[in-house]
């Protein structure tokens, strides 16, 4: 069942069009990724999603046509931008925000699901960037919603605090929560996400898995190693599989396609080298957006 629909959105603030002709759906169950570089236009795209900003033109069906009261009911949203005042403790924020749902979970199973639960009496300014994030994905969860929208969640943290929280994000998932998630990581984007839209320029450029997206540009692969004596690079070369060897002192960069890797060792075997550090290099969503759109997502 599709529970976001997006139809040729488009938003444009004053003289610049940050949204152009977006289209994309979102499965039940499923972590959706907006992967794109800063400013292409994904927290727009998302703000519009939720109802916080109205779109120039283009639909967006949540849940089948829901809006105004029941939209909120059934959609939480994290929002890059969130802030609460220093000195409000943490139980008062989720009491605050349970305020606002007709039902709303247990916040106390909330706290101790996203780790907080000693932390209740903390106040905000208190928290570190982690815990932040975690309080602020409590609060996306209050109103028990069908779909979550987070933007950027893990900006700022940590690698472990990172990985804590794409774990959580998990769980999420697991208790039946669609979630939307707005990142410019691509390791978030691989590993989290089931399918992602990548954006540039308000533009859809491509929608698929993670997998789906790296093996459009995997077709050439590298496989580096160093050997353990002298050999005629004809071994190599005369394989189908390899298009490319090229040497720098002990080290040797082999360019190829299909089963690369078998080819090489087996040929290596037979020569009697040993190869050390044998190394693939994988593309990477980085690579698949370079080539869609000629620039990298990382700066
Ligand atoms: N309220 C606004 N008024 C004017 N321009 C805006 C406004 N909000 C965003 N923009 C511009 O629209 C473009 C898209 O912004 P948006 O925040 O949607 O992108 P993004 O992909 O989420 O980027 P980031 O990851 O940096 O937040 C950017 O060029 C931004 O400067």
């Amino acid at each position: 069942m599709k529970v976001i629909e997006v139809s040729n959105l488009r938003k444009q603030y004053r003289d610049h069009l940050a949204v152009d002709d977006v289209s994309f759906t979102v499965e039940e169950g499923e972590i959706f990724g907006v992967l794109g570089p800063n400013g292409a236009g994904k927290t727009t795209t998302v703000e519009c999603v939720a109802g916080l900003r109205v779109p120039d033109s283009g639909t967006v069906r949540v849940l089948g046509g829901l809006s105004g009261a029941k939209l909120k009911n059934q959609l939480g949203v994290q929002l890059q931008s969130f802030m609460l005042p220093g000195k409000m403790r943490v139980w008062e924020a989720l009491d605050l925000y349970a305020s606002f749902y007709r039902v709303s979970a247990n916040w106390i199973t909330l706290l101790e699901r996203v780790g907080l639960a000693d932390k209740r009496n903390t106040p905000y300014g208190k928290l570190s960037g982690g815990q932040r994030q975690r309080l602020s994905i409590a609060l996306a969860l209050i109103g028990n919603p069908r779909v979550a929208i987070l933007d950027e969640l893990t900006t700022g943290l940590d690698p472990q605090a990172r990985r804590d929280t794409w774990e959580l994000i998990r769980q999420i998932r697991e208790d039946g929560v669609t979630i939307v998630l707005v990142t410019h990581f691509m390791e978030e984007a691989e590993r989290l996400c089931d399918r992602l839209a990548l954006i540039d320029s308000g533009r859809v450029v491509a929608v698929d898995s993670p997998a789906g997206l790296i093996s459009m540009v995997e077709r050439q692969q590298t496989v580096t190693f160093r050997r353990s004596r002298a050999f005629d690079d004809a071994v190599l070369r005369n394989l189908t599989e390899v298009t490319g060897v090229s040497r720098t002192g002990e080290q040797v960069t082999v360019t190829g396609t299909g089963n690369l890797l078998l080819a090489i060792t087996t040929a290596l075997a037979s020569a009697d080298v040993v190869p050390a550090d044998l190394r693939i290099e994988q593309a990477t969503l980085d690579d698949a957006f370079l080539s869609l759109t000629g620039k990298k997502i990382s700066a």
